[in-house]
C-alpha cells in the first residue's frame, strides 16, 4: 500500500456493475496515473474479474465469506476473489459485518494467500485490539455518518484523532478514515487529523462527474501530506 491511501468503495450503486463500472474505473485509473497515486477500488464480487482485466489499479473485494472451501452454496471465500484478480479485500464493513471471533482466522487466511486486507471498525476502541490482528489497514467509519454527506472529519474529528492514537500502539498498521466524506476539504482534514488516507463511496458513486470528485480528493490528500 502507498500513502495516501484512497479507497473507493463501489458498493452496489447502479454504476457499480457492468460497463458503467468499467468506464468509471478507467477514468479513475487516468487520475491515478496523472498524480502517481494509488487508488484502491473495492468492487462487487461479480465485477472483480472484469475490472481487474481492464485497469491497472488495486482491485479489492468488498467482503469475503469466512467459510472454508467446500459445501457452502453461494459463499465467496478469499481464495475465489484472489482467483478472480483481487489484490485485497475489505473485511467487516458496517454494511457486511462478520463475527468478531471470525476476524482473526479470516485475516490469517487472507494474508497467507498474499492478499491485502482493510479491516473496518465503527469505533476507535476497536482500533488497537483489531490492529493486533495485523490487517494492512484499519478503516474507521462511524456508521451513522455513512452515506449522509456529513463527514467524519467535520462531525466527529475526535473519532479520527483517538483512532490515530490507538493505531500507533498496534505498529505497522495503517489508519484510514471514512463516512460522509464529500469534499476535498473533508479529505484534507481527515489526513491533517492524522489519518493516512480516506475511504469514500457515495460522494464518488453518486456524482454527475465522479472523475472530478476523485481528482479533487487526490489533490487534497497529496496537499495534506505535503506532496503537492
Ligand atoms: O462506507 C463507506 C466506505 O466504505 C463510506 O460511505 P460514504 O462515503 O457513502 O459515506
Amino acid at each position: 500500500m502507498r500513502l495516501p491511501i484512497i479507497l473507493i468503495n463501489y458498493k452496489v450503486y447502479d454504476n457499480s456493475f457492468g460497463n458503467k463500472a468499467i468506464e468509471l474505473a478507467k477514468k479513475i485509473e487516468k487520475i491515478s496515473r496523472e498524480y502517481s497515486v494509488e487508488i484502491i477500488l473495492a468492487v462487487p464480487a461479480t465485477m472483480i474479474y472484469r475490472i481487474s482485466q481492464e485497469v491497472n489499479l488495486p482491485i479489492y473485494a468488498q467482503h469475503v465469506d469466512p467459510v472454508p472451501l467446500g459445501a457452502h452454496t453461494g459463499a465467496i471465500p478469499p481464495e475465489l476473489v484472489k482467483d478472480a484478480g483481487a489484490k485485497g479485500t475489505l473485511i467487516n464493513h458496517s454494511e457486511k459485518r462478520i463475527r468478531a471471533d471470525e476476524i482473526d482466522d479470516i485475516l490469517k487466511r487472507i494474508r497467507n494467500l498474499g492478499l491485502e486486507s482493510v479491516l473496518c471498525v465503527d469505533r476507535y476502541e476497536l482500533v488497537f485490539p483489531f490492529g493486533l490482528l495485523k490487517p494492512n489497514a484499519i478503516l474507521i467509519e462511524p456508521p451513522e455518518l455513512i452515506g449522509t454527506g456529513i463527514s467524519v472529519s467535520k462531525a466527529k474529528p475526535e473519532v479520527i484523532t483517538k483512532a490515530v492514537d490507538e493505531i500507533k500502539k498496534a505498529k505497522g498498521v495503517y489508519l484510514i478514515a471514512g463516512a460522509g466524506i464529500s469534499t476535498g476539504e473533508d479529505v484534507f482534514k481527515a489526513i491533517e487529523l492524522g489519518a493516512q488516507g480516506i475511504g469514500v463511496a457515495s460522494a464518488v458513486m453518486k456524482a454527475k462527474e465522479p472523475e472530478k470528485v476523485v481528482e479533487d480528493f487526490v489533490i487534497n490528500a497529496l496537499k495534506a501530506m505535503g506532496k503537492f
